[in-house]
C-alpha cells in the first residue's frame, strides 16, 4: 500500500451550492445502469452528438432570411462584431439571444440546458454566441479554463460545404504529457497531435475547454451564407440534482452525509483536476444505491511523485464508488429516484 502523503485542493462542488429538483426531466429517466458499473478507464474530453437539435433547420432559415439579399440594407443585417485579436481570433460574432427571435432562442437554450443537466450535471450555461467564419477567419490555440467545465459548439453550417478548413481543433491529451510516452523512432504529424472535428450541420461538440483548442482557418468563401456558422458557449454550474420520488430536503441531507467524508478522503488522495459526474440510482424500497452511472469524467491526475497517473485515478474513483455507492437515502414508498452528483476537483 502506498502512503497517502499529499493533501491537495480537492473541492467537491456540492458543498456550497443549492440542491435542484429537476422536475421537468422526470419523464425522461433512462433505463437503469448495470449495478456496479465500472468507473471509466480514461478521462473523456470530447463528446460529439449528431442531429442534436430538432429546431436547427429553423435557426438556419432565420439566418438565411436575414442575409438573403446583400443589396437590401435591412437594419437587422447590422449585427456583427468583427472580432479580431492579432494572431489569435478573427471572426464575426453576435450574441445569440439578440440574433434569433426570442421564442427560437429560448427553445434552443432549453434544449442545451436540458442536455447540460442530464448529460453533464451542469445546471447553467453562459450566454451563447453566434459566430460566422468567412475566408480568413480562425481561432488560434487557446484555452477557456475559467468559463465552465464544458464548452459547446453547435454547427449551423450548410451541409454542402463551400470552404476548406473550419474544423474545431482540440489538442490530444497525450501532447500535454508528452515525455513519458515519447518514442524517438516515430515522427508525429498534425493528426497525431490534434483532433479535428468538422462543422457538420446540427452537430454538437462538447469539449473540455482546459485543453488547448482552436478553429482551423476557413478558406474559400467570403459569403456569410456559405460560411462556417456556429452557436457556441459553455456549460456552467455543476450542481447536484435529483429526479424521482425522494423529497428534496431528505435527499440533500443524505447526500451531504455521504459527501462530507468523501470530501475529507479525497483531500488526502493524489492531486487531480477536472470534473466527475456520477448518477446514483436510489431504490425507493430500501433507500440504498443500486447502481452508479458514470456520466462524465475529465479527471486528470496532476504530477505527484509517489503516484502513477493510473493509480491516482484508481484511488479517486474507488473512494467515490465506496462513499457514494454506500450512501443511504430514506426509503420512499412512491418509487425510485436518481441523484446526479458532480464532483469538481480544482
Ligand atoms: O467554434 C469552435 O469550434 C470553437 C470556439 C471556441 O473555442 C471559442 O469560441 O472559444
Ligand atoms: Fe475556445
Amino acid at each position: 500500500m502506498r502512503a497517502l502523503l499529499r493533501v491537495h485542493r480537492t473541492q467537491i462542488g456540492i458543498a456550497t451550492r443549492g440542491y435542484a429538483r429537476a422536475t421537468r426531466l422526470q419523464r425522461s429517466v433512462p433505463a437503469a445502469a448495470a449495478p456496479g458499473q465500472e468507473p471509466p478507464a480514461e478521462a473523456v474530453h470530447l463528446r460529439i452528438h449528431e442531429r442534436f437539435y430538432a429546431g436547427a433547420a429553423a435557426l438556419r432559415e432565420h439566418f438565411d432570411k436575414r442575409f438573403a439579399n446583400p443589396l437590401e440594407a435591412r437594419a437587422d443585417r447590422f449585427c456583427w462584431d468583427f472580432w479580431h485579436v492579432e494572431n489569435q481570433y478573427t471572426l464575426l460574432r453576435t450574441p445569440a439571444d439578440r440574433f434569433f427571435p426570442r421564442v427560437q432562442y429560448e427553445a434552443l437554450e432549453d434544449a442545451l440546458l436540458e442536455f447540460g443537466e442530464r448529460q453533464l450535471g451542469c445546471r447553467g450555461m453562459s450566454p451563447a454566441w453566434v459566430a460566422c467564419y468567412v475566408d480568413g477567419c480562425r481561432q488560434e490555440l487557446h484555452t477557456d479554463a475559467p468559463h465552465g467545465p464544458w464548452a459547446f459548439v453547435l454547427s449551423l453550417t450548410p451541409a454542402q460545404r463551400a470552404f476548406a478548413g473550419g474544423d474545431t481543433l482540440l489538442m490530444q491529451p497525450h501532447v500535454l504529457n508528452y515525455w513519458p510516452s515519447f518514442d524517438p523512432s516515430a515522427g508525429l504529424e498534425m493528426k497525431h497531435l490534434v483532433t479535428a472535428v468538422e462543422p457538420a450541420f446540427n452537430r454538437l461538440i462538447v469539449f473540455d475547454p482546459r485543453l488547448p483548442h482552436g478553429v482551423r482557418a476557413v478558406e474559400g468563401t467570403r459569403d456569410p451564407r456559405r460560411a462556417r456558422l456556429v452557436v457556441t458557449g459553455w456549460f456552467t454550474e455543476p450542481t447536484p440534482f435529483f429526479t424521482g420520488a425522494l423529497a428534496e430536503g431528505a435527499a440533500a441531507q443524505a447526500l451531504g452525509e455521504a459527501t462530507r467524508p468523501l470530501s475529507e478522503e479525497l483531500a488526502e488522495l493524489p492531486p487531480c483536476a477536472g470534473t466527475v459526474v456520477v448518477r446514483l440510482r436510489v431504490s425507493g424500497a430500501t433507500g440504498g444505491v443500486e447502481a452508479l452511472e458514470w456520466l462524465t469524467d475529465t479527471l486528470v491526475p496532476l504530477p505527484a511523485a509517489e503516484y502513477s497517473a493510473a493509480d491516482a485515478r484508481g484511488e479517486v474513483f474507488a473512494a467515490i464508488q465506496r462513499r457514494l455507492g454506500g450512501a443511504r437515502f430514506p426509503p420512499c414508498a412512491e418509487g425510485d429516484s436518481e441523484v446526479t452528483v458532480p464532483l469538481v476537483f480544482e
